[in-house]
């Protein structure tokens, strides 16, 4: 790549990035054009320019960290999804690649495909044509790109189907951040798509967060002690204790929650009789690198999630949390440009 070449690809980088060095980046002459052109001539670093926010929509996102969209996935789109999950609790599609997680109150009894809801969740959909719609829905990327710009690359999915909670609480997620499971920067253009299936409030075990604190740092996670067990994975914020400043979202179907990855939140026990059903997705900028994780905060999840990985697939020890990543990533928008 030629010296001028780079320096221009770079600013183009750059200014998709945000953050303060792509600010140094926006001063300079050739990128006048780009903040002549913004919709809302204000410093932001949470959301890009656009037309698709209105003003109210970015003060909010900037200032709590997430942002609702009522009604953005049809009913007709969430009821694909649910029968396409029922299939593969059924086990009529394998897609490859996919996880499938129980509820710990229930991991060591038999699993019976004619009940679905044995699964707590399924992860990483990617190979499924029919749930991976979801993360192409056009309506839902016009929202995406306002956080990660215009290339746009989709890295972790899941369906949740939280059970009626077993008595032991261990439906419960504790508060925690995305972040922790992600080796890959700039923060601010991580996103996650969270749409309900479904009515979802605090009682069947909604979504709640705490505002505003996607502007803290990334904090240590471990697995809390609770009592009746905690599921493989589920990490949670050590010594936590502003649980006052918790917000419930309550929504309907089809409403969908967009949040940043330092965000903390998590989810209660689901008091219902019912599964309560969510769909979601954590986009990220193509342009974005990724980090090594040794000697942060967490080494204590690569370490973990690399066991289950080697143990599962019967890999060598050599694989990195970038090789798991990258295979798992997938362009939805855009150019692949980095990661
Ligand atoms: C923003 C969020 C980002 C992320 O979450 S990134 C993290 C990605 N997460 C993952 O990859 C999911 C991890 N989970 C898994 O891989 C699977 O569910 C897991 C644990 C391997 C189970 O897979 P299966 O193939 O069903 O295996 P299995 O039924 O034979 O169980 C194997 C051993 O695991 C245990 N287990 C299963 N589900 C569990 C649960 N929910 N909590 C705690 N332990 C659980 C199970 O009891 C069994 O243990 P043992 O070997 O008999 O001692
Ligand atoms: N005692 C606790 N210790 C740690 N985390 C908790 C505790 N109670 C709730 N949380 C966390 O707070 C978040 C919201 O839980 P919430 O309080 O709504 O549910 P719940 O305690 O299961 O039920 P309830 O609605 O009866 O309080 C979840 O992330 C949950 O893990
Ligand atoms: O749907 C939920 O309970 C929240 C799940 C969640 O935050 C996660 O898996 O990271
Ligand atoms: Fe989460
Ligand atoms: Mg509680």
């Amino acid at each position: 790549m030629s010296q001028s070449h780079a320096a221009t690809r770079l600013r183009t980088v750059l200014a998709h990035l945000g953050g303060p060095r792509a600010k140094a980046v926006l001063a300079h002459p050739i990128s006048k054009s780009i903040s002549s052109a913004n919709v809302h001539p204000q410093q932001f670093q949470y959301t890009l320019d656009n037309n698709v926010l209105s003003l109210e929509q970015r003060k909010f996102y900037e200032e709590n960290g997430f942002l609702v969209i009522k009604n953005l996935v049809s009913s007709a789109d969430i009821q694909r999804f649910q029968n396409e999950f029922e299939k593969i609790c059924r086990q009529e599609v394998k897609p490859p690649g996919l996880n499938i997680m129980r509820d710990v109150a229930i991991s060591k009894s038999e699993y019976d495909p004619r009940n679905e809801n044995m699964v707590y969740k399924i992860q990483h959909f990617q190979e499924d044509k029919e749930l991976f719609r979801y993360c192409t829905l056009p309506e839902l990327l016009k929202y995406v790109e306002c956080f990660t710009g215009p290339n746009i690359l989709a890295m972790h999915t899941m369906v949740i189907n939280k059970p009626p909670d077993s008595g032991k609480k261990s439906s419960r997620h504790p508060l925690h951040q995305d972040l922790h499971y992600f080796p890959f920067r700039p923060i601010d253009r991580i996103v996650c798509a969270w749409t309900a299936m479904e009515h979802i409030d605090r009682n069947n075990g909604g979504l709640c967060v705490i505002p505003g604190t996607h502007k803290g740092p990334l904090q240590p996670h471990d697995y809390p002690q609770w009592e009746g067990g905690v599921n493989i994975m589920f990490h949670g914020i050590q010594n936590f204790k502003d649980y006052d400043a918790r917000v419930h979202i309550e929504l309907e179907k089809g409403d969908t929650v967009f949040f940043h990855p330092l965000l903390i939140h998590g989810s209660g026990r689901n008091q219902t009789k019912g599964f309560r059903k969510a769909i979601s997705c954590h986009f990220t900028c193509a342009d974005s690198y990724y980090i090594d994780v040794k000697g942060t905060t967490q080494e204590n999840i690569e370490k973990e999630l690399k066991g289950i990985i080697t143990e599962g697939y019967e890999l060598d020890d050599s694989i990195t949390l970038k090789d798991i990543w990258k295979f798992q990533a997938r362009l939805v928008k855009g150019e692949r440009t980095n990661l």
